[in-house]
């Protein structure tokens, strides 16, 4: 009985974690599975920095497979904020109603041209063996006027994905789940955990740094 441990707290991001990961485990479990409230302070400075200390620190706790994620929102003409303090963006206790009201607040006289973001999504995992792999995955769009649909977690009613006018809220799971940051930043650790876990492919093993 192979377990992964998903060091988070975030239910949306849980469950897209959940549909994203593939077969390699027989079991998925969370933060919010745990009876402990473990409580992580994300003092970095990069989501690489918040998602190593995410992994490392639950990986220190149980040595089982580990997989941390750091993601957020980036808005050019906010020079990048909120970025790294996405889930902080609007006090500790806001709710995503409030971080998205505040976001649309501060874009008010931003035109649509102007309104260009990406989301970022960095991975990191530890395997059984302490061995730390890393992914990063990022989807670039706009920002919205107001927010539409029902889908999805956090900003995603304000995300309109490139090529789309539509947001992350208004389409179906599995589309989100194929274009979004988080998805693309999972191609490539599904690449990794298939070296790792199928060592027989016979195939080069690659750089494992997958940035
Ligand atoms: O609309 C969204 N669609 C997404 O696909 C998405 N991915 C991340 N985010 C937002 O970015 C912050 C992450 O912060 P974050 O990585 O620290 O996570 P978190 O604190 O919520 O949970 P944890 O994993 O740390 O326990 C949070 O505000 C999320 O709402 C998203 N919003
Ligand atoms: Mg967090």
């Amino acid at each position: 009985m192979k377990k992964l441990l998903v060091a988070t707290r975030n239910k949306g991001k849980a469950q897209e974690i959940k549909n994203l990961i593939g077969d390699f485990f027989d079991d998925v479990l969370t933060l919010l599975d745990f009876a402990e409230n473990i409580h992580i302070i994300e003092d970095g400075k990069t989501f690489e920095e918040n998602a190593l200390k995410k992994a490392k620190s639950i990986y220190g706790l149980y040595r089982l497979p580990t997989l941390a994620d750091d993601s957020g929102l980036e808005v050019d003409a906010l020079g990048g904020r909120p970025g790294v303090y996405s889930a902080r963006y609007a006090g500790d206790n806001a709710t995503d109603e409030e971080r998205i009201k505040k976001l649309l607040e501060e874009l008010k006289d931003v035109p649509y041209e102007k309104r260009d973001a990406q989301f970022v999504c960095v991975l990191v995992f530890i395997d059984e063996n302490g061995r730390v792999y890393q992914t990063k995955g990022v989807c670039r769009g706009k920002i919205g006027f107001e927010p539409r649909g029902e889908n999805g977690f956090g900003y995603d009613p304000i995300f309109i994905p490139e090529g789309y006018s539509v947001t992350f809220a208004e389409l179906e799971t599995d589309e989100k789940n194929r274009i979004s940051h988080r998805a693309r930043a999972f191609e490539k650790l599904k690449m990794i955990l298939g070296e790792i876990y199928n060592e027989d492919t016979g195939t080069e093993r690659h750089p494992w740094n997958y940035l």
